[in-house]
């Protein structure tokens, strides 16, 4: 599968995000919990340059738990939190904030010996397209949206949004790139929903999905598609999922397509369970 996507303003958004970067104490990297490895920036330790960093799995509710268990220990280090939490339902969120909080201490305590006036921790979002920044920003502040007017230093039209007493949070989210020359990762980032589908062959996502079902889940094909049987080719099986959906054309030959389609929707949408694509490394 060869997938090219890459976009057009990167340079622009990357010059933006370093910006921003400027401006804030702790940094959000959120991550799919489906995928933390791959939809994880390649350059991100260089672009944040070892400043706190608060790293949330998100859609959680859609990966396998004890994979996810096992990636925050793996993902924890000197400096960086861990948490999981889906964005959408609000689980996992009210850890945020504590976090925050704590991982920014250090940088609050060096202003306070230096004479500094203590002021709110300033915090920011980075994560690639679809991860859910937009969900996670919006699940944060519910309700408590108190524009905190410009400031010096931030783009004209961001603001800085007051989610608890001494924290504030820019809500312009900074948008990463994934790592593209992979094709292995250019397979879980799209067959996850993080690439657009007009640059997608659903074709051949869809067959390496539905083999990958049988081999590793083959019940979950079975009992949603109540099929007797398994065929081995990927083409075949696409057929049975869609004939026993009914999606029959003229002279009872099935869509493929719309199988295809059907197939792909339902397994983003965590309607065939919950799946880790990317291994923790004691895996
Ligand atoms: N199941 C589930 N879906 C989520 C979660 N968070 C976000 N989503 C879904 O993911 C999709 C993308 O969410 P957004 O918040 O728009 O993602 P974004 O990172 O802001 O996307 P861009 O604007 O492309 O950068 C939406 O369809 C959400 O419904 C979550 O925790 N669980």
């Amino acid at each position: 599968m060869d997938i090219q996507w890459y976009p057009g303003h990167m340079a622009k958004t990357k010059r933006l995000l370093l910006e921003n970067l400027k401006l804030v104490d702790v940094v959000v990297e959120l991550l799919d919990a489906r995928i933390p490895c791959s939809s994880r920036n390649p350059v991100i330790n260089d672009l944040l340059s070892k400043k706190p960093r608060l790293i949330v799995l998100n859609k959680s509710d859609l990966a396998d738990p004890n994979y996810t268990a096992l990636w925050k220990r793996e993902l924890a280090e000197p400096g960086a939190m861990v948490v999981d939490v889906n964005s959408v339902k609000g689980s996992g969120i009210k850890a945020i904030t504590p976090a925050l909080n704590k991982l920014a201490e250090e940088v609050m305590n060096k202003l306070k010996n230096k004479g500094r006036r203590t002021r709110a921790v300033r915090c920011m979002v980075v994560g690639i397209p679809n991860v859910g920044k937009s969900f996670f920003i919006n699940t944060l502040v519910k309700r408590k949206i108190t524009k905190t007017g410009d400031k010096p230093g931030v783009t004209r039209g961001q603001q800085w949004i007051k989610v608890a007493k001494d924290l504030e949070l820019l809500d312009t989210p900074g948008i990463l790139w994934p790592k593209f020359d992979d094709q292995e990762v250019a397979y879980k980032l799209a067959v996850t929903g993080a690439i657009k589908s007009e640059v997608l062959d659903i074709k051949e996502l869809s067959f390496r999905l539905a083999l990958w079902l049988r081999d590793n889940h083959p019940h979950v094909l079975l009992e949603r598609y109540k099929l007797s049987n398994l065929p081995n080719k990927a083409e075949e099986l696409l057929s049975a999922i869609g004939r026993s959906r009914g999606f029959l054309v003229s002279g009872g030959i099935v869509d493929n397509h719309k199988a295809a389609v059907l197939l792909l929707k339902e397994f983003r949408d965590g309607l065939l369970g919950r799946f880790t694509l990317d291994l923790p490394n004691s895996e």
